[in-house]
């Protein structure tokens, strides 16, 4: 490291979190294009063996480190420091001219705590990153009862800086509101869709602290971290709980978070038919819906087998599809990434096998599809 480098006023650092499809990768696309976050250099992680993100987002990838997959919080939390590390030092050797700014978007899994530390507790890296403060996304549509079940996402809005409250557009947000406040008295909950969630008002507006905020979050910021575990056992006692990853097999499982929650991937080589994947869909969501996590995938119809169709679902909650110009690879290839929880390896073993086996159809059944009792809410008619 150069030692030029401390003498530098340090770069503010912003961790944007949140659940599962709560909105993080939307938020920072609107962001990343304000001219204020030029020169912002941002750290994506996803969890789960294929990374979407990379082909969704619709801007230039300049400026994108992508981690591998796994949890930041414990697997490649090593990486995270080295890429933090790197980009130190691709600016003190004038590799990058500029590096004004750096955003890392956890995975919807991640516990912030140890992210945090990673950064704060760093000898070389508190000092020349300061962080900016924690931007949680919390989605209006599923937020109160995911707080409720789920301790990564509590923990994840007990931290927060700032709260970003999406899908206000499409549910009432009383409830999660209620239910934020009561894990973070202190953030402000900004709604988007009133052009309240700008940069000028998520980015260098104060820098991460514990005050104001519950008690728990100093302790999880001071749990002893050194091998990237021990926080895990460091949380059994608290109300909101850690994500309890027992034992060691799935830290090089990059597929699997803990013994409930999994990702797997549904892959298929000829296009499908609108209607056949909205009817598999619907399937699915009566089958499984309590299980569902997250649904994100890229695939291609027989309508417009040239323009993949982007399927996104966070847990039950289907968003409208939405087109892509074209294929982000020469691979084309529908692929439906699922994230679900207490899924048997049997039922998504049937649940490919069915995708896989759907017989391609060139016949445009509108009649059928728009008298279909098993449309999904909001999914239909919008392609
Ligand atoms: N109606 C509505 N939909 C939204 C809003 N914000 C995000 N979405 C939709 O929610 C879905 C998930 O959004 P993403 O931005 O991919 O969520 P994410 O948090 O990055 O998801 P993961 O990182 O994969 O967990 C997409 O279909 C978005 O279009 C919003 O404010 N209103």
């Amino acid at each position: 490291m150069s030692g030029a480098g401390g003498r530098r006023p340090p770069i503010p650092l912003s961790v944007v979190t949140g659940f599962l499809g709560s909105g993080k990768t939307t938020l920072l696309n609107r962001l990343l294009s304000d001219p204020a976050l030029a020169g912002t250099a941002v750290i994506v992680n996803e969890f789960g063996e294929v990374g979407l993100d990379q082909l969704l987002v619709g801007q230039a990838d300049e400026g994108i480190v992508e981690l591998s997959s796994g949890c930041l919080c414990c697997t490649i939390r090593g990486e995270l420091v080295t890429t933090l590390e790197n980009l130190l030092r691709a600016l003190d050797n004038h590799r990058i001219e500029r590096l004004d700014r750096v955003v890392i978007e956890t995975t919807g899994l991640a516990d912030p705590a140890p992210v945090l530390q990673s950064v704060l507790l760093h000898p070389y890296l508190s000092i020349r990153y300061l962080l900016d403060g924690v931007i949680t996304v919390l989605d209006a549509a599923n937020g109160a009862a995911t707080l409720a079940s789920h301790a990564e996402a509590a923990r994840q809005v007990a931290v927060a800086d700032r709260i970003v409250l999406t899908k206000t557009d499409i549910a009432d947000p009383a409830a999660t509101i209620a239910a934020a406040r009561v894990l973070n008295p202190i953030a402000p909950i900004l709604d988007p869709a009133k052009g309240e969630a700008e940069a000028g008002r998520l980015f260098g507006v104060s820098p991460f602290s514990t005050e104001g905020k519950i008690d728990d979050v100093a302790l999880w910021l001071s749990a002893g971290t050194d091998d990237g575990h021990d926080h895990h056992h460091d949380h059994h006692h608290d109300d909101h709980g850690g994500h309890h990853h027992h034992g060691s097999h799935h830290h090089h499982d990059v597929s699997r978070h803990d013994a409930r929650i999994r990702s797997f991937v549904l892959r298929r080589a000829a296009p499908i038919g609108i209607h056949a994947l909205e009817d598999f869909l619907g399937r699915v969501l009566r089958a499984h819906g309590e299980q569902l996590l997250r649904i994100k995938g890229i695939v291609a119809t027989t309508e417009d087998p040239s323009r993949p169709l982007v399927v996104q679902a966070a847990q039950k909650l289907f968003h409208p599809p939405a087109r892509l110009p074209d294929w982000p690879s020469g691979d084309r290839r529908s692929v439906l990434v699922f994230i679900v929880q207490d899924m048997s390896d049997a039922e998504s073993d049937r649940l490919a096998d069915e995708f896989a086996g759907i017989p391609a159809t060139d016949r445009a059944d509108l009649e059928v599809a728009a008298a279909n009792p098993l449309a999904i809410p909001g999914f239909g008619g919008r392609f």
